[in-house]
């Protein structure tokens, strides 16, 4: 899967970095950030439920300066809610409204989607992002459990048939059996269903993921520039650098 210059799916899981500024301010320092930190990451993930409580104007005026700044990456559209772990507390019918928007007037390749939304409001987005050319990122996030095995699978394989070309899912392990059913799942997914995954395994325990997720089939992997975006995130220069260490021929 080929956006702009990057292949997601072939040799190293991507780094994508989360920019999580609240204002406009603290967005442009990590577009600074970013600018002079170019070949540390690979992909940019705009967490527009950082800046909530801006109006829609706003919010898209802010969406589309990052997206334009960044435009050499491919770009992801995120909006997490406090149900997954996020700051957004948008309505269901304005959770819609805004990622429809931004798939239709933004600058964006990716589009980040919660599979557990309502299931009229996911397919409908589904599929305006397949008529506008964004490759749809179903996810699922826990900031206190991991599921049973199984129930990772089935959620991966529901994914899988409703349409998304990236399946993501990340909980918060409570020990290291989590942590390693999340890399099996992960295993197992890649090899069962023709498109690309994630696993993420979040805090201290699951950092392993966040480094050696490519071993297993996990297809990017998230990181920061300034502020963390979820626990056990690793700074993107760091994650680089050990990336490095499953390069072939070193
Ligand atoms: O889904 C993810 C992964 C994440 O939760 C993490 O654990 O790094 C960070 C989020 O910004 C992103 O949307």
């Amino acid at each position: 899967m080929k956006i702009k210059d990057v292949t997601i799916g072939e040799g190293q899981p991507k780094v994508v970095v989360s920019f999580t500024g609240h204002t406009a301010e603290e967005i442009r320092a990590e577009i600074a950030e970013a600018g002079g930190s170019s070949d540390k990451f690979d992909i940019v993930e705009i967490r527009s439920d950082s800046f909530d409580a801006m109006n829609h104007e706003d919010h898209f005026a802010l969406v589309d300066h990052i997206a334009r700044e960044m435009s050499d990456y491919p770009i992801i559209y995120t909006y997490r809610t406090n149900g997954e772990g996020g700051n957004g507390t948008k309505s269901a019918a304005e959770y819609q409204s805004l990622l429809s928007h931004a798939i239709n007037h933004s600058e964006i390749d990716i589009v980040d989607i919660e599979f557990f939304m309502y299931e009229e409001i996911v397919d409908q987005l589904i599929a305006q992002a397949k008529e506008k050319g964004v490759a749809v990122l179903l996810s699922q996030h826990d900031f206190r459990d991991t599921p049973h095995f199984e129930d990772m699978m089935a959620t991966y394989k529901n994914m899988y048939e409703r349409g998304g070309d990236i399946l993501k899912l990340a909980y918060q392990p409570a020990d290291g059996r989590d942590v390693l059913s999340v890399l099996s799942a992960v295993h197992d997914a890649r090899r069962k269903f023709n498109c690309q995954v994630v696993g993420i395994a979040m805090g201290e325990a699951g950092k392993i993921t966040r480094v050696a997720g490519g071993v297993f089939g996990s297809c990017l992997t998230y990181g920061h520039l300034v502020n963390q975006a979820a626990p056990g995130q690793i700074h993107a220069g760091i994650l680089k650098e050990y990336l490095n260490i499953f390069e072939e021929d070193r």
